[in-house]
């Protein structure tokens, strides 16, 4: 810029009317075409340079449109929007090989939340079986990262590819249905924990909602279109006093806004299905645990407390009322969701159109056998040979239940699934890895 100053000074002296300025062979007009060229020459220069510039400047996030929805908000999920990493060849060279079916009669997954606990054990398992699966990641940070991404190397490792980006990015969804044709939809991807909802509700709307009707947007306008599993939650029961838990009991009575967003998913899915004919199949876990789980979950940070010799808070009801929940293994938990894929049928629509009526399901994933949260803590202070310090605390209004426990007749007589493992069986397992992946290395931290 400074040396076109100088030189727009001489320039402002020419006529800018073409055809005007008339050629004269003096030596003033000489010195004037030197400087004239000279001029010319920085402004190329200049112009090019520029160019040069913004077009680094541009390809930096490789995706324009996933870096236009970007926000500054204090909401975990959307931060990912801000690193957005796909595209190109080489991204849709791996997206196919990874979505490829290696095995006869195999199916198509696209898996959400792939970096998270149950998506990492689902993709793996599928994966395992020859299907094709790729995932789909926003690696938040709801709880440690570097976890998720300690997950996803062990997906690499057994030839699933995450793919980076969250499911309210309907340009990512829309780009990895053009590339794969889907034949199912696992839809794992959320915002979980039932107490976070008070600090950060918005972000239940934005995952559990927003990213819902996201995911089945894009669902229901493929052709041909996925049939979709996805996670609903126990915590739909809310306040429900009828035990076990029926999915035909009333769930209109949610006690914290996680409860509630998934609930508003399963009136979400019942519309797709009814509207678009999309084959739909809801999955209400009951307080999945296991290794690799999540550390925001009591039996993961009570290990990690006890261990380092914090205080554990066990929660109880009123007149010392014993809290319970139907723990569920993660191994159970896979095998609920691979036969939800396998017995789900195919979406009636196709290009956003209902064709006849389609597939809605419901089915609860528990283990039928409630444990009180006090047992938990003692089958733990023996797996780790350390005495817990606990301290009793009434049960805080932040959207707890006092128990659950499921019935889950349905899902046996439909889906075949038969939960194997007991609460002491499966924290044997956990603590196992727990200690394995947190003193391996002695380079990651569990707090
Ligand atoms: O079943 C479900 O649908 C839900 O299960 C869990 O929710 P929750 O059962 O509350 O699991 P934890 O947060 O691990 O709590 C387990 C038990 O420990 C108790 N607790 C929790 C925290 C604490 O400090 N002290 C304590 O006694 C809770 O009251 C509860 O009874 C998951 O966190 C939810 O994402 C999931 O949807």
């Amino acid at each position: 810029m400074s040396q076109l100053k100088p030189l727009s000074s001489h320039l402002d002296s020419i006529p800018s009317t073409p055809g005007k300025f008339k050629m004269d062979k003096s030596p003033y007009i000489h010195r004037l075409r030197y400087h004239f060229s000279l001029a010319k020459l920085s402004f190329w220069c200049f112009l090019f340079l520029s160019l040069i510039l913004i077009f680094f400047y541009r390809a930096a996030p490789p995706n324009p449109n996933s870096a236009s929805q970007s926000s500054s908000s204090s909401d975990p999920s959307r931060r990912s929007l801000q690193t957005p990493t796909w595209g190109g060849p080489n991204w849709e060279k791996r997206v196919r090989s990874s979505a490829r079916i290696r095995s006869r009669n195999g199916i198509c997954v696209l898996v959400t939340g792939a970096a998270g606990f149950v998506g990492t054990h689902v993709s793996a398992a599928l994966k395992r079986r020859g299907d094709g699966v790729l995932g789909m990641d926003n690696f938040n940070n709801y709880y440690d990262p570097t976890l998720k991404r300690a997950r996803q190397a062990l997906l690499e490792r057994t030839g699933v590819f995450v793919v980076e980006g969250d499911i309210n990015d309907s340009v990512l969804l829309k780009k990895l249905f053009d590339v794969v044709a889907f034949s199912h939809v696992m839809h794992l991807a959320a915002q979980a924990g039932v107490r976070y909802a008070m600090e950060n509700p918005t972000s239940y709307v934005h995952s559990n909602i927003a990213g819902l009707v996201s995911v089945l947007e894009v669902c229901k306008s493929a052709n041909p279109q996925p049939a979709i599993v996805w996670a609903s939650s126990s915590s739909v029961y809310g306040l429900n006093s009828k035990v076990p838990f029926s999915e035909k009991d009333r769930t209109d009575q949610p006690a914290s806004l996680y409860a509630a967003t998934k609930k508003a998913g399963e009136e979400i899915a019942h519309t797709y299905n009814h509207i678009y004919g999309l084959s739909i199949t809801g999955l209400r876990f009951f307080t999945v645990y296991g290794p690799w789980g999540r550390p925001d979950m009591a039996y993961f940070f009570f290990t990690r407390d006890i261990l380092k010799g914090k205080s554990i808070p066990i929660f109880e009801a009123p007149n010392h009322g014993t809290v319970a929940r139907d723990f569920t293994y993660i191994d159970d938990i896979v095998k609920g969701c691979l036969a939800s894929l396998d017995t789900a049928e195919k979406s009636t629509g196709s290009g956003g159109k209902k064709k006849g009526p389609a597939q809605l399901r419901v089915f609860n994933l528990g283990n039928t056998s409630p444990v009180p949260v006090t047992k938990l803590v003692n089958i733990l202070e023996k797996l780790l040979k350390v005495k817990a310090n606990k301290v009793m605390l009434k049960m805080p209004r932040n959207g707890d239940v006092q128990f659950t426990h499921a019935n889950i007749t349905l899902a046996q007589s439909e889906l075949g699934y038969k939960p194997a493992t007991d609460l002491q069986t499966g924290l044997k397992k956990f603590v196992r890895w727990y200690l394995s992946y947190y003193s391996g290395s002695g380079k990651k931290s569990s707090s």
